[in-house]
């Protein structure tokens, strides 16, 4: 490999049989690109405000993927690797595996929002086989970069049903092991994912499914066709294979071109003639749009542009949030998934003094720990192996002046929440790799799912940092609990313009929306609600029919309500005192001001305080 390297950089060419042809060619173009095999200069990841919004483009895609991710890491665990899967771009979306590697490889930049394109690394199995559109495995110096050398990976592209191409599924590990089956395991892995591109959608279209060999129908390895108005519109590779085409053809070969008998022969007897007599087997396909095929497709919607929706009681809870912020004194948000923790959070800094600052959102369950320091409090140019040469701010710089979200903040590791806790008392970060501190300026919302305090009872969570982040903290309820359901899916149900077109929810309908528990609160509820909009004309009455099944068939939500986890002990009393030693705190001990960021005379302050004293 040396010595194919040397005489490839020395002479621009390689003798015959050291390295396979692919790569050569792959070189090449990086060796036309101008990028040098020594650099050192690692892709830089986007910005975290670039990266959530191709995130969240790439969450249905991410969605989809995961089972077969999710079989693929038991695999990754045991051989110290890395799934990765990326977009049609080569950006990294999900990594899951070997935390070990997983950190060697964040010292080369393999991590999530880093673009891994041919263009930006030269020689990779990522943007290797993007560029080559074929499954690759790229090992050690095969890597152009000499830096990614300790690296052996193996990809595969994900096409979609019109030959486009969605993303790569990669499994990378250490150089110096060898995983004889990766490339196979990652190619199988990712023709299951385009076969089941398949499973919805094409509505109303011919789908159809062939084999030579009847043991191959039903696999992710059989051909599968689809037919719009007799036209070919999309298909899988396995499919166009057994035609003899290509991508090319959809959109311009018809069934006649392909076939002797018609599509009742395929309906019929379960097979079909090619125009050439090779006899094909198979099954024919019709799909009507389902409800859950729409709700599919609802979910993977981006959220819907509907606003807040809140009641009074959390309308309060944002006023008073929004004082509070205002004055400096940091907001915790508790419920379950779903409720709105971020739509609160966000409202809230809508409404206070920093709006129009950053709003930084960060979900501390999803990074680990090694990688949430670098990204939480940044680093110095050159601080570890793979830094990014200008250094990175950091989400909390980033959220300099405005709002620091941290999302599930009962994930935090220990060691990080000593380090925001410095940060929150001295109001400076100091870089990784830095000597120099920083000051800092953002006022801290933080989200939770899981019962802090008894975190903290457990020592999951340390109890300095609990008490300086819960010293006001809202719950929101889960809807089963809530009594103003029948309202809220009014609500929802105005805001998504479904009175606009005049579509009604009969009675029962309502009634059975209002009485499923939804334990996927608001996301789900929003969620179902758009796809029943979706199936509906103008004018329409739906009635329980128009219900998915688990809402139409669910027993009415038990009243009592189940047993919840106790909130933060809170009393109103303690929390006011809480916040208005903050405020005092936060104005260095100017009394008036912190009575006026609160909203208090300088008296009842005095007062409150001394009382307390
Ligand atoms: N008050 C609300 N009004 C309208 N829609 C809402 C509201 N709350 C939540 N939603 C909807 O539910 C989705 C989920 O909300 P959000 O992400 O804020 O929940 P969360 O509690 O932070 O969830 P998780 O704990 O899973 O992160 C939003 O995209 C939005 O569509």
């Amino acid at each position: 490999m040396q010595h194919a390297r040397q005489s490839f950089f020395s002479r621009g060419s390689v003798p015959g049989g050291l390295i396979s042809q692919p790569i050569i060619r792959s070189w090449t173009r990086c060796a036309a690109l101008g990028l040098e095999g020594r650099a050192n200069s690692l892709p830089e990841p986007l910005t975290s405000h670039e990266f959530a919004i191709s995130a969240e483009e790439a969450e249905a895609f991410k969605r989809l993927c995961r089972p077969e991710i999710e079989a693929l890491y038991a695999d990754a665990e045991a051989t110290d690797s890395i799934v990765i899967l990326t977009n049609a771009r080569g950006l990294v979306l999900d990594t899951v595996g070997s935390l070990d590697f997983a950190q060697r490889a964040a010292r080369v930049a393999l991590m999530p929002g880093v673009p891994w394109s041919e263009q930006t690394v030269g020689t990779n199995a990522i943007g290797t086989a993007l560029e080559e559109g074929c499954p690759i495995e790229v090992r050690g110096a095969e890597h152009y970069l000499e830096c990614n050398r300790i690296l052996s990976c193996s990809a595969a592209p994900i096409i979609g049903p019109h030959g486009e191409v969605l993303g790569v599924l990669d499994l990378s590990g250490p150089a110096e092991v060898h995983h004889a089956h990766a490339l196979g395991l990652v190619r199988f892995a990712a023709e299951q994912i385009e076969h089941r591109l398949f499973d919805r959608g094409f509505e109303h279209a011919d789908i159809v499914r062939l084999h030579t060999d009847p043991t191959m129908l039903g696999t992710p390895r059989e051909g599968v066709l689809v037919f719009e108005d007799g036209c070919l519109k999309a298909a899988n590779r396995y499919g166009l294979k057994l035609i003899g085409r290509n991508f090319e053809a959809l959109g311009t070969v018809t069934w006649a071109d392909l076939f002797q008998n018609g599509v009742t022969a395929l309906a019929d007897k379960g097979s079909l003639k090619r125009t050439d007599g090779v006899a094909l087997l198979g099954r024919l396909e019709h799909r009507k749009p389902t409800l859950s095929s729409v709700l599919q497709r609802a979910q993977a919607l981006p959220p819907a542009n509907i606003g807040p929706i809140f009641n009074a009681e959390t309308q309060r809870a944002v006023d008073r949030a929004v004082r509070l912020l205002n004055a400096d004194v940091p907001v915790l948000v508790w419920g379950e998934t779903g409720t709105g923790k971020e739509v609160f959070a966000r409202a809230v800094h809508g409404r206070s003094a920093r709006a129009g600052k950053p709003f930084v959102a960060v979900n501390c369950a999803a990074l680990p720990e090694t990688l949430m320091e670098a990204e939480l409090f940044g680093y110095q140019a050159g601080a570890f192996t793979g830094a990014r040469p200008g250094g990175s701010k950091g989400h909390l710089r980033e959220a300099d002046g405005g709002v620091l979200f941290l999302d599930e903040i009962g994930d935090m590791p220990l060691s990080l929440q000593a380090k925001l806790l410095r940060v929150l008392q001295e109001r400076e970060v100091v870089p990784l790799g830095g000597s120099r501190a920083v000051p800092v300026d953002f006022t801290l919302i933080c989200a939770t799912n899981r019962n802090l305090s008894e975190l903290v009872q457990t020592g999951g969570f340390r109890s300095d940092l609990y008490f300086r982040i819960a010293q006001y903290s809202i719950e929101l309820q889960p809807l089963r609990h809530r009594a103003d359901r029948v309202q809220l899916i009014d609500a929802i149900w105005e805001s998504l313009g479904a009175a606009s077109q005049e579509i009604v929810l009969e009675p029962e309908c309502r009634e059975r929306l209002s009485s499923y528990d939804w334990p996927g609160n608001f996301r789900q509820l929003v969620g179902c609600l758009r796809a029943m909009l979706a199936l509906c004309e103008p004018g329409d009455r739906l009635g329980t029919d128009a219900l998915p099944p688990d809402v139409r068939n669910a027993s009415p939500v038990q009243s009592p309500a189940p047993a919840k986890p106790e909130p933060p002990p809170t009393t109103l009393d303690s929390m006011t005192i809480a916040a208005m030693r903050e405020a005092l705190e936060a104005a260095k001990g100017n009394v008036s001001l912190a009575a006026r960021r609160l909203g208090v005379s300088r008296s009842t302050l005095y007062r409150r305080l001394q009382g307390n004293a």
